[in-house]
């Protein structure tokens, strides 16, 4: 090892040694597994995972929690679903610190969060149903952490992408969001930034979809309801007190198929392409481009849905997944404070759960 990366290594931040913390790991899909696959690294040497569970199987044994297949494994066997048992290992662990990440994007699950808090445990969520739904959820979460409950939710907004604490070190300095405007999606980002009608719309979704960038269901993304769950939680954190049905939403999902069921959904994908086409042609024809982008203005007016943008337009921009945040505020107001970088994909997303798990300790 050369000295500098000698130098480098010695230096590298490490847990105290007396910090020790239990985990419940809930959802082994694309961003759990690869949260699984973090908790393995030296990075996380001092957490110790006491539960897994994915929609219908758990697991408390440690012999089975330490096999690197579990994340297979859980897929057929374990104990059935049980928050209680869960919960009770985390107890029994003996750990100052317990937290369970909720690696979901169950509603009913993230509407426990607030009753976990309250009983002591922390939470650290990728999940954005309970901070981006409904306003009482919200409040219901803010008097949990105003209790002294700690929420971890870097992982919601930007897949880990310094945008919230950002946002809230700006408001903590009494400086205050004017505007917001960006890219806030990652899969929708990857999606127009190279749709160029040379493939169909659809075989991108699908790449999408394989790369762990979309929703459980895609149609999340593409109904513009994931960008607008996190434009919520932006404006929510900067102090507008936003309901959803507040947020104009263009779906990009047509008709016909909003209503059926996943399988049926991807088995007729192929029926998104025709209207895209269409409006990427004429968008072209003018000189512009196609992004999705959400927006909020300074009398709380917002907007997510697919625009068409000039040549040279900031979002033109981006590579990837690349997400784009663009804060005008009181004291950012000639120029904005933009954060931009890959907001979506299990590794990032995984590192921005452990960063939330490991800040707890
Ligand atoms: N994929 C990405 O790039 C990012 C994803 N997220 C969020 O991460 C969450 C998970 O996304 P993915 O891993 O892509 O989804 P996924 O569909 O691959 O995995 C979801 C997992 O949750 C489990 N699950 C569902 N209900 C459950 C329940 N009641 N109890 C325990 N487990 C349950 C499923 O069995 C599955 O293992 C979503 O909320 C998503 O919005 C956030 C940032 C980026
Ligand atoms: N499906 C989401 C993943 C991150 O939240 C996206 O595409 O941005």
């Amino acid at each position: 090892m050369s000295a500098v990366l000698a130098a480098e290594a010695a230096s590298a931040p490490k847990p105290r040694a007396s910090s020790s913390a239990a985990v419940v790991l809930l959802g082994t899909g694309v961003v759990g597994g690869a949260f699984l696959k973090l908790l393995n690294t030296p990075a996380a040497a001092a957490l110790r995972l006491v539960g897994a569970a994915n929609s219908r199987r758990q697991q408390t044994d440690p012999a089975q929690l330490a096999d690197r297949a579990l994340r297979e494994k859980l897929r057929g066997q374990g104990d059935a679903r049980d928050d209680a048992a869960l919960l009770a290992a985390l107890d029994a662990s003996g750990a100052a610190v317990r937290v369970i990440v909720d690696a979901t994007a169950s509603a009913p699950l993230a509407s426990r969060h607030v009753e976990w808090l309250a009983r002591g445990y922390h939470v650290v969520t990728a999940n954005k149903a309970l901070a981006g739904g409904d306003l009482p959820g919200w409040r219901a979460l803010q008097g949990a952490v105003a209790q002294g409950g700690r929420y971890g939710d870097s992982a919601t907004v930007g897949a880990g992408l310094p945008v919230l604490s950002t946002l809230r070190r700006l408001r903590g300095c009494g400086d205050a969001l004017l505007t917001l405007e960006g890219v806030f999606s990652g899969s929708l980002s990857y999606l127009f930034n190279q749709y160029d009608g040379s493939r169909p719309f659809s075989a991108l979704l699908l790449e999408a979809r394989e790369r762990g960038y979309t929703e459980p269901d895609p149609r999340s993304d593409l109904s513009g309801e994931d960008v607008a769950r996190k434009l919520l939680i932006l404006a929510r954190n900067a102090g507008f007190a936003l309901r959803p049905d507040e947020v104009e939403v263009e779906s990009l999902v047509p008709e016909p198929l909003r209503g059926v069921d996943v399988d049926a959904f991807l088995a007729r994908l192929a029926e998104l392409d025709e209207p895209l086409a269409a409006r990427h042609a004429a968008a072209k024809a003018r000189g512009g481009a196609l992004r999705f982008l959400a927006r909020l203005n300074q009398r709380g007016r917002a907007r997510v849905g697919l625009v068409e943008v000039p040549a040279g337009h900031p979002a033109t921009r981006l590579y990837g997944t690349d997400n784009q945040f663009a804060l005008t505020t009181t004291r950012y107001n000639t120029q904005p404070l933009v954060i931009q970088g890959p907001g979506a994909g299990p590794e990032v997303t995984a590192q921005a759960l452990l960063g939330d798990v490991l800040a707890l300790l």
